[in-house]
């Protein structure tokens, strides 16, 4: 995907969130209202509503990735199928032995929260341009009347260099750079490991997905979100899917409850468990499994209280690669629900449109 021109687009005034609350206003700027429809309920859970097993499940990979992968192993085989079966039903899944340095994932905490931690001028040197991705700010927005997310962003391009703009890496925190490149090395090979699994889940070979992802994109977004006076009124982040094939995501050590996953017609919380990441299917891998797997839309929600951060990275497949459902899964009684289409052009409509549900991945779904 070719680099996206700035567009001259009017976004209004963003407020930036963090300083609304240090200031402590006492009343919700009006674009950060929703709608009555759109707004969260936020009764404390009870087990009547979402039982235990409505909780998302948890995938021990440590099962998975053995030097000899023996199918006869029950812990293995069992393992894989519930990772079919996360997939199948839930589109999201925790991680939990998944290979990441624990102290690594401190270390890219504490840097993500040392730089929502500054002043806001430092932070503005690296201001998003309205209507793009990369950098400070509010992603998504492209107009004026558009309401705001309750969150401060700060986005980077990683993998392939030729999506990295330098001029949003900061120099502060000094060990910033340094932490998020070892990271996004870390969560890549973390990401292979998984489209392996997943590949194997569905019956297929091992390596079917290795050359789409052998110049995989990856991107970071660190998403910092304030205490809200009135959680019940705004949204954390608006309801999307993301377009990746997968997006691994790293909830704050302290965080209280925030993501919310669409199922069975009701927002489930995500209880963090401590040490694990939350793995969602992107668009691009329930169009490679021709629906099989799905990407679940998703938001995040605030607390009165309490702030909370999130370090969330999309990995997906070359801008060059053609996407399609893939053929072991297409048949007479599985015909293809979605068109063939390049990579890239996905990337570029994703970017240039605002989060809503899975709206984005009409782009590529045959009518009938
Ligand atoms: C909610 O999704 C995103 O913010 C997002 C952004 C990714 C990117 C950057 C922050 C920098 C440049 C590259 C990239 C577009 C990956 C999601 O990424 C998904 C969406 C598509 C499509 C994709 O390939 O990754
Ligand atoms: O912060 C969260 O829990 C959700 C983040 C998310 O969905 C995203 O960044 O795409
Ligand atoms: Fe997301």
């Amino acid at each position: 995907m070719a680099p996206i021109p700035a567009p001259l687009i009017n976004v209004g005034h963003i407020d930036d969130v963090q300083e609304l609350r240090k200031n402590k206003a006492s009343q919700i700027p009006e674009r950060f209202i929703r709608p009555t429809s759109e707004r969260p309920s936020l009764h404390k859970p009870t087990n009547n509503d979402h039982p235990f097993d409505n909780y998302i499940p948890v995938i021990d990979l440590s099962k998975l990735i053995t030097a000899n992968k023996d199918n006869d192993d029950d812990d293995y085989c069992n393992e894989i199928t519930k990772l079919k079966t996360s997939c199948q039903d839930w589109g999201f899944f925790q991680v939990m032995n998944h290979g990441v340095d624990l102290e690594l994932l401190e270390k890219m905490e504490k840097v993500s929260m040392e730089f929502f931690n500054m002043p806001l001028e430092e932070k503005q040197k690296y201001t998003m341009i309205p209507g793009t991705i990369q950098g400070y700010g509010q992603a998504f927005v492209f107009s004026e009347d558009q309401k705001l997310d309750w969150c401060n962003m700060f986005a980077l391009g990683l993998e392939p260099h030729s999506v990295r703009n330098p001029n949003f890496w900061p120099t502060k925190p000094s060990d910033f750079s340094e932490t998020v490149d070892i990271y996004s090395r870390e969560i890549r090979k973390l990401c292979k490991n998984l489209v392996e699994c997943i590949a194997i889940s569905l019956g297929l070979n091992d390596g079917v997905f290795e050359e789409m992802f052998d110049d995989a994109v990856q991107a970071v977004r660190m998403n910092y979100y304030p205490a809200c006076l009135r959680p019940d009124l705004v949204l954390g982040l608006s309801p999307h899917s993301d377009g990746s094939a997968l997006t691994v995501l790293q909830q704050g050590k302290d965080n209280s409850v925030g993501l919310q996953i669409w199922k069975d017609d009701t927002w489930i919380p995500v209880q963090p468990i401590p040490n694990a990441l939350v793995i969602n299917i992107g668009d691009t891998i329930e169009v490679l499994t021709n629906g099989r797997y799905k990407s679940v839309e998703h938001r995040a929600v605030t607390h009165k209280e309490k702030d909370r951060l999130s370090i969330v990275t999309f990995y997906a497949p070359s801008y060059e690669i053609e996407i399609g459902p893939m053929v072991h899964l297409v048949d007479d009684k599985n015909p293809a629900k979605y068109r063939r289409y390049n990579h890239g052009e996905y990337s570029k409509h994703y970017v240039t449109n605002k989060l809503e549900g899975k709206k984005t991945l009409e782009f590529a779904k045959i009518k009938i």
